[in-house]
C-alpha cells in the first residue's frame, strides 16, 4: 500500500494511533525521556518504565497537559517516532485524522493540526474530529442519526462530558479531574493515615486493582517510605480507605454531569433518559465510579467495552466507512 491513513487520539498519559494498513491500534505511554537536556533517551512505554527511577540527568515528562499540547517540540518528536515505528521505518506520505477535545480554544485545536503538519511525518491531508464524536462511534453509537447522547470520558487528567446530537456536539465540558487526581488522592490518604510515602506508580496500581481486591476480600499490599523513620516498609491498606479517598473526585464528576444535564434542551434530555449515560476513558474503570454516577444522576450507565481505545476505534470507523467521513473537518483555511 502506498499511502497509509492514521487516526490519532493524543491522550495525556496514553497515545493511541490507529493504522489503516494493518488495521491495529498502537497504545503507548505519551512520555519522553531526555538525557542531558537534548538527547532522546527513551519514548513511550520504555520512558514510562524509567519514570520515578531515572537519575537526575534524565528528564522524563508528558508533553501534554490537561488535554492540550504543553511541550510542542517533544510532542512532535514522539509523533515522529511512533509513526516511524508503525510504518516500519518506511514512512510514506499519509492522511491523518486527529481527535481534539471540544471545550478548548480554537488556538489549542489548531495546535493539534500544526503538530502533525510539523512532525515530519509526510502528512498529505490532516482532518480533525471532535473527540466525543469519535468516542460515540467507538462505542458503536450511530452518532449521525442519534439525538441526545451523553458521553463521559474519564481520562488521565481530564474528564470530558459531552452531549451529541445528529453527529454534532450540543454541549461539552472539560474538567480537570481524571486518573491522575485519583492517584494523588490515594497517595495523600496513605500518607495521612499510615505515615507512608508511596510512589505514583504504586498508587496507580492500587487504584487499578481495587475491584479485584474487594472481590477477594484482601487489602492492597504496598511498599513505601515511612515518614518518621525514613526507612522502606511494607503495609497492607484496607480497600475502604482507598475508596473513601476517591469519593470527592467522583462527586466532582457527578456534579458536572448534573450541570450539563440541567442545560440540556428538554427534547434531548428525553433521549438521554431513555439511553442512559455512556461511560468511557481508561479511568472510568475505577472501582464504584459507574455505580455512583448511576446513583447520583438516576440514569442508567452504559460502560464501554474498550474504555482506553474507544476514541481510536471511532477514528478507525471514520477512516474505513465513507458514511462517517463528514464528521471529520479541516481546520479553517486548509483544504479538506
Ligand atoms: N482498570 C483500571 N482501573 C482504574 N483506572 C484505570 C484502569 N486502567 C487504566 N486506568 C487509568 O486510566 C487513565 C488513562 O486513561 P486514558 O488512556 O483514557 O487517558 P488519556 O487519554 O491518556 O488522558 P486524557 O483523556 O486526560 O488526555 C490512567 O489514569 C490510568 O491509571
Amino acid at each position: 500500500m502506498s499511502n497509509n491513513v492514521y487516526g490519532i487520539d493524543l491522550g495525556t498519559s496514553n497515545i493511541k494511533i490507529y493504522s489503516r494498513s494493518d488495521d491495529t491500534i498502537l497504545v503507548e505511554k505519551n512520555m519522553i525521556a531526555i538525557e542531558n537536556k537534548n538527547t532522546l533517551f527513551a519514548y513511550g512505554d520504555s520512558a514510562f518504565e524509567m519514570y520515578e527511577k531515572a537519575p537526575g540527568n534524565i528528564h522524563i515528562s508528558y508533553p501534554l497537559s490537561n488535554g492540550v499540547i504543553a511541550d510542542i517540540k517533544n510532542m512532535e518528536l514522539l509523533i515522529k517516532y511512533f509513526i516511524n515505528d508503525l510504518s516500519k521505518s518506511n514512512l510514506k506520505s499519509g492522511d491523518y485524522y486527529i481527535a481534539v477535545p471540544t471545550d478548548v480554544t480554537e488556538v489549542e485545536k489548531r495546535a493539534f493540526y500544526d503538530l502533525i503538519r510539523d512532525a515530519g511525518v509526510k502528512a498529505r491531508k490532516i482532518l480533525v474530529v471532535e473527540k466525543a464524536v469519535a468516542d460515540g462511534l467507538g462505542l458503536d453509537i450511530d452518532v449521525k442519526n442519534s439525538q441526545g447522547v451523553l458521553i463521559v470520558n474519564v481520562g488521565f487528567d481530564t474528564t470530558e462530558i459531552s452531549i451529541l446530537s445528529l453527529g454534532g456536539i450540543v454541549l461539552s465540558r472539560l474538567i480537570k479531574v481524571g486518573g491522575q487526581k485519583f492517584d494523588d488522592a490515594v497517595r495523600a490518604a496513605v500518607r495521612r493515615e499510615f505515615g507512608l510515602i508511596i510512589g505514583g506508580k504504586t498508587a496507580e496500581n492500587v487504584k487499578m486493582s481495587l475491584t479485584e481486591l474487594e472481590k477477594a476480600g484482601k487489602g492492597a499490599v504496598v511498599y513505601g517510605r515511612d515518614i518518621v523513620t525514613g526507612l522502606p516498609v511494607e503495609r497492607e491498606l484496607p480497600t475502604q480507605l482507598i475508596n473513601e479517598s476517591l469519593i470527592e473526585h467522583f462527586n466532582t464528576i457527578i456534579d458536572n454531569i448534573k450541570v450539563i444535564l440541567e442545560r440540556t434542551p428538554p427534547e434531548l434530555a428525553a433521549d438521554i433518559y431513555r439511553h442512559g449515560i455512556y461511560l468511557t476513558g481508561g479511568a472510568s474503570q475505577v472501582n464504584c465510579l459507574a455505580e455512583l454516577i448511576q446513583k447520583g444522576t438516576g440514569l442508567h450507565v452504559n460502560k464501554s467495552e474498550n474504555p482506553v481505545t474507544s476514541v481510536a476505534l471511532g477514528l478507525s470507523r471514520i477512516i474505513k466507512d465513507d458514511n462517517y467521513k463528514s464528521v471529520a473537518y479541516a481546520i479553517e483555511g486548509m483544504s479538506k
